[in-house]
C-alpha cells in the first residue's frame, strides 16, 4: 500500500511531525508531494487540512487513518518549497503548515466548514419515523432536507431554540440517518472567460448559416466575424455584434463553433510591448555589475552586499544585472520595502522587462495577487518585483535575489510565521545556486560585518550619480533655541532656508517622525536632558509606567519632579505633524503645505496621488513621517529639514542607533539630486550626540565602526543572537509564573557554556514596552547566544514543553529571532 506523510494545520507546535496515513487505491495515481488533502486527526476525527511531503511503499497495516479527500489538483509547493517549510519551522519555531501557508499567496488558503448531510439511503419516511416523538431531532432532518440534503454546522445551529444542537446531530450521526462531512473552500476561484473559435472552416460556416440571415441575423454576424477574426471572447462578439449569450450557444449546438474555458489574469499591468534598452552604466556602476555579474554566473550559491552611498544608482546596476539573469534563461525577485514600492519604481521596471514582470504587493486584492502568483509559478513572469512576502515567489530557477535597502525592518515578519525575508532568500539563493544582492546607503550592523568578515562581497558606490554633490547638512541645538525664547519647535534657520526656497521656487521636505509612546524631557530652564548612568544614552519617558528608561541596558528611574542639575522645571518635547501644518500654515499665510501621514492617506488620496501632485503641482512644502523619507527621487527638492533629530534615537531597542542614523541619512539624501545643490538642516535636543552628528557628516563608515564596537561590547547582534520569547495572557501571575519555568529550564544549557565572550546569558523576565495590550500583560525572556542547531533543539523543547503545560492554558507564546523592534 502507499502512504503518505503530512503536515497538519490542526497541529500546534508542541506535536507538530510528519504524520502517517493510507492513500486510498483511487487517488494513488493522482496524489503527489506538495498537495493538499483533508485527513481525519485527534480524538473526535475532525477533519483537518495538511500537505503531503512525501509519498512511500509500505507494508499492509490496518492501524493508520486514511486520507478523506484531494484538495489540489497540482502541488502548490514544489520539492524545494516543502524543503524551506521544514527548514522555516526549525528556523523560526513554527509549525510546517504555518510555514506552507506563509508561502502561498491567501487566494489559495482553504476555510473548512463544518456540515452534516443526510445519510445516503435514508428516505423521508425512514427518517419521520426513526424520528418520531423527537422534536430537536425532527427540526434537524426537516432542516436538511428543505436544504437539499446538506447544511453546514451554522445553519444548523440557527434553527431557533436556543440550544447547541452538537448532542443531537451525534445521535442522528449514531442511528446512521446524517453524516458529517467538511468542505473545503477557497476564498479566491480561478478566473476564466469563455472564448469561442469556429468549428468548421469559414466558407462552410458562412454556407450553413447564408439561408438563416433573415430569420437569425444575430447568429449569421456573429458567425462573419468570427470568420474574420478566427477566434474571440464570447464576451467580445457580443458587445460588437449586439448578440445576445444565447445566440451564441446556439451556434454552438448547430456544430457552427466550439467553446473553451481559457483562464484570465486578474491583474492586467500596462501591456508594453515596446520595451526600451537600459541606460548605460557610469564607471563605478560598471564596476560593482562587472563583479556581481561574475558572482552571479559562477554556478554557485553567493551573497554581496552593495552599498552605496544615496542618489549613486543602485537601481541602475540591479536592472542591468536583471537583464543578465533572464538572458541566462533564469528568473529574479527584486524585494524593496512596503512603501518604496511606487508606481514610479514598477514603470521603470516594465519599460526595461515589460510582461515579464509580476508584482506582489499588499496593494493588489486577493484575486490579483493569486493570479500575478500564477503566472510566476507557470513561467510567464521571470521578474518579481514586491514587499517581503515576494521572497516566496515561484520562480522555478532562481538566478538572482535582491533585497533594496536591507537594514529596514519591514523585512522581518511580524504575522504568524515570524521569519525575515534575508534569511528565507539566502535559503533559496542556497537551493538554486543564485546571487543574493542586499543593497543600501545604511547597511545593517550585520550585513556589513558579515562583509567585513568575508561572508559577503562587498561592492561599493561612493558617489552619487553624475558627480552630483551630497547635500550641506547643518545641525540647530534646539535647547540654544529654547534658551533664546523660540519654543515653537522650529529654528531660526530651518524658516530662514524654508523662506529661502520659497523665494527660489524650489521645493522642500519636512520630516517630522511623531512616535507614539515614547517622549523625551527636557530641562526648560538649563536644556538638560537626563541620561543614563550606566549608558551614554538619554533616557526616555514611558508613559506605560511613569518611569525614563535607557534601550540600551534596561535601566529605569523614577521621573524626577525637578531638573537634578538646576532644580528648573522639566519639560516633554515633541509635536505631531498635524501641529506643525497649522504652525507653517499660519507663518506663511497662502503657501501650499501638503501632509503625508497615516491619518491623510485614504482610499481616495492614496500615498502615489499625493506624490504624484507634489512633483507636478510643485508644491512647495511638502510635510510628512517614515513616508517622505524613501525612495523619493525628485530633483526639485533642495532642501530637507528634520524637525526632531532625536526622535527614533530613544526607542528602547538595541538598534535604536542604526535605525536613527539610517532614516536621518535616508532623508537627507532627498535634497539635491538633480543638478542644483542640496541643504540639509537637523534639529536636535542632543547636538552633542554621535549617532546625529556622524549622520549629519553622512559618516557611515565611522558610524558603523562605533556602533560595532558598542555592538561587541554590549554582546549584542552581529557578536550574539537574541531569542525572544514573549509570553502573554490575561493574568499577570500566570504569565509570570510561566516566565519563570523557562528561565529554569534554559539554566541547565546556560550554566556550563557561562565564561567567555560569546557565553549565553538569560535577561528578564522583563515587561514588554507595552505591558498590557487588550488587557493582555506580556513579559519577555531574553536569550543571548549564539544560534545553532543545539540551542534550537533546547529552545523547540522548551516551547513545546509550556505550550503543553497545563498550567499554561490561555497563554500566547511567541518566538522572534533577533527582532527588529
Ligand atoms: N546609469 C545611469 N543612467 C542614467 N541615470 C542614472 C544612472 N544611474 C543613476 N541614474 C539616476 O540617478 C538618480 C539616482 O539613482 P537611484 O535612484 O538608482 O539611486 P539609489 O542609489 O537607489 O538612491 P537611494 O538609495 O537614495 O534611493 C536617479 O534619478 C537615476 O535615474
Ligand atoms: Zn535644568
Ligand atoms: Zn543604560
Amino acid at each position: 500500500m502507499m502512504l503518505a506523510k503530512i503536515a497538519l494545520s490542526a497541529a500546534t507546535f508542541a506535536i507538530d511531525r510528519p504524520y502517517s496515513y493510507r492513500v486510498p487505491a483511487q487517488l494513488e495515481n493522482l496524489l503527489e508531494p506538495g498537495m493538499r488533502v483533508l485527513v481525519p486527526f485527534g480524538k473526535g476525527n475532525r477533519s483537518s487540512e495538511g500537505l503531503v511531503l512525501s509519498l512511500e511503499q509500505a507494508e499492509e497495516t490496518h492501524r493508520l487513518k486514511e486520507i478523506q479527500t484531494l484538495l489540489d489538483r497540482r502541488p502548490v509547493l514544489t520539492p524545494e518549497g516543502i524543503q524551506l517549510a521544514l527548514w522555516m519551522r526549525e528556523r523560526f519555531f513554527c509549525t510546517v503548515y504555518a510555514a506552507a501557508l506563509t508561502m502561498l499567496p491567501t487566494g489559495l488558503w482553504y476555510v473548512l466548514k463544518e456540515g452534516y448531510a443526510l445519510a445516503p439511503g435514508v428516505d423521508r419516511e425512514t427518517w419521520e419515523a426513526k424520528t418520531a416523538g423527537h422534536p430537536r431531532a425532527r427540526q434537524v432532518m426537516t432542516l436538511l432536507h428543505g436544504a437539499g440534503g446538506r447544511a453546514d454546522l451554522a445553519q444548523i445551529r440557527a434553527i431557533p431554540d436556543g440550544k447547541d444542537p452538537r448532542g443531537v446531530l451525534r445521535e442522528l450521526e449514531k442511528a446512521g440517518l446524517v453524516v458529517r462531512e467538511t468542505q473545503a473552500r477557497r476564498k479566491v476561484k480561478d478566473k476564466t472567460e469563455q472564448i469561442a473559435s469556429l468549428a468548421v472552416d469559414p466558407a462552410e460556416a458562412l454556407a450553413r448559416m447564408e439561408p438563416r440571415r433573415k430569420t437569425a441575423p444575430m447568429g449569421y454576424e456573429v458567425t462573419s466575424l468570427l470568420c474574420n477574426l478566427g477566434s474571440a471572447s464570447v464576451k467580445e462578439l457580443c458587445y460588437f455584434t449586439g448578440a445576445s449569450h444565447q445566440t451564441v450557444k446556439s451556434l454552438e449546438k448547430r456544430g457552427i463553433l466550439r467553446l473553451q474555458e481559457r483562464e484570465v489574469f486578474r491583474h492586467q499591468l500596462p501591456d508594453i510591448r515596446q520595451t526600451q534598452p537600459l541606460s548605460p552604466l557610469n564607471e563605478a556602476q560598471q564596476a560593482a555589475y562587472e563583479g556581481l555579474r561574475a558572482l552571479m554566473n559562477g554556478g554557485k550559491p553567493e551573497a554581496a552586499l552593495l552599498y552605496g552611498v544615496t542618489g549613486s544608482g543602485k537601481t541602475q546596476v540591479y536592472l542591468h544585472l536583471i537583464e543578465q539573469t533572464l538572458a541566462a534563461g533564469r528568473g529574479a525577485i527584486v524585494m524593496v520595502p512596503e512603501i518604496a514600492l511606487t508606481p514610479s519604481l514598477l514603470q521603470l521596471f516594465l519599460t526595461h522587462f515589460g510582461r515579464q514582470v509580476a508584482v506582489l504587493h499588499s496593494c493588489l486584492s486577493t484575486g490579483e495577487r493569486y493570479d500575478e502568483w500564477k503566472r510566476v509559478r507557470d513561467g510567464q513572469a521571470s521578474v518579481v518585483i514586491g514587499t517581503r512576502s515576494a521572497v516566496f515567489a515561484p520562480l522555478a530557477d532562481v538566478g538572482l535575489m535582491i533585497l533594496d535597502e536591507e537594514q529596514e525592518s519591514s523585512y522581518q515578519s511580524e504575522s504568524m510565521v515570524r521569519y525575515h525575508a534575508r534569511e528565507v532568500a539566502k535559503f533559496r539563493c542556497t537551493h538554486h545556486k543564485g546571487l543574493l544582492l542586499l543593497g543600501s546607503a545604511t547597511p545593517a550592523v550585520e550585513s556589513r560585518y558579515a562583509a567585513e568578515m568575508g561572508q559577503y562581497h562587498l561592492f561599493t558606490l561612493r558617489q552619487r550619480y553624475n558627480a552630483h554633490q551630497m547635500p550641506k547638512v547643518r545641525l540647530v541645538d534646539m535647547k540654544q533655541e529654547l534658551r533664546q525664547g523660540n519654543a515653537t519647535g522650529l529654528s531660526g534657520l530651518l524658516r530662514e532656508e524654508l523662506e529661502e526656497n520659497l523665494r527660489r521656487g524650489e521645493q522642500s521636505i519636512l520630516f517630522l517622525n511623531r512616535r507614539g509612546n515614547s517622549r523625551m524631557v527636557v530641562c526648560s530652564q538649563c536644556g538638560e536632558v537626563p541620561t543614563c548612568p550606566r549608558c551614554s544614552v538619554h533616557l526616555t519617558y514611558h508613559s506605560a509606567n511613569g518611569r525614563l528608561m535607557c534601550h540600551y541596558c534596561g535601566h529605569s528611574q523614577p521621573l524626577p519632579e525637578l531638573c537634578p542639575h538646576c532644580y528648573g522645571r522639566l519639560q516633554f518635547v515633541g509635536m505631531g505633524t498635524q501641529k506643525l501644518q497649522e504652525a507653517l500654515e499660519e507663518s506663511y499665510p497662502g503657501v501650499e503645505i501638503m501632509r503625508m501621514d497615516a491619518d491623510t492617506i485614504t482610499a481616495t488620496q492614496s500615498h502615489e496621488v499625493l506624490l504624484d501632485r507634489f512633483r507636478w503641482k510643485q508644491v512647495p512644502i511638502l510635510l510628512g513621517t517614515q513616508m517622505v523619507a524613501k525612495g523619493l527621487d525628485f530633483a526639485n527638492v533642495t532642501l530637507v529639514g528634520v524637525v526632531d533629530g532625536d526622535l527614533s534615537l530613544y526607542a528602547d531597542n538595541y538598534r535604536a542607533a542604526e535605525r536613527t542614523f539610517s532614516l536621518l541619512t535616508q532623508v537627507v539624501g532627498r535634497a539635491g539630486r538633480g543638478e542644483k545643490l542640496g541643504r540639509a538642516v537637523i534639529q536636535t535636543w542632543t547636538p552633542d550626540n554621535d549617532v546625529i552628528n556622524l549622520a549629519a557628516r553622512q559618516d557611515y563608515d565611522t558610524f558603523y565602526e562605533e556602533e560595532r564596537e558598542m555592538r561587541r561590547m554590549l554582546r549584542f547582534p552581529p557578536f550574539l543572537d537574541l531569542f525572544r520569547i514573549t509570553l502573554s495572557g490575561p493574568e499577570e501571575t500566570q504569565v509570570l509564573r510561566a516566565c519563570a519555568v523557562i528561565r529554569r529550564s534554559l539554566e541547565p544549557w546556560v550554566k556550563p557554556r557561562q565564561q567567555g565572550p560569546e557565553g549565553p546569558e538569560v535577561l528578564g523576565p522583563a515587561p514588554a514596552p507595552v505591558l498590557k495590550v487588550n488587557n493582555r500583560y506580556r513579559y519577555r525572556v531574553l536569550l543571548k547566544c549564539r544560534n545553532g542547531r543545539e540551542i534550537r533543539a533546547v529552545l523547540a523543547q522548551i516551547l513545546q514543553a509550556a505550550q503543553q503545560d497545563r498550567a499554561n492554558r490561555g497563554l500566547s507564546i511567541a518566538m522572534d529571532v533577533n527582532p527588529m523592534d
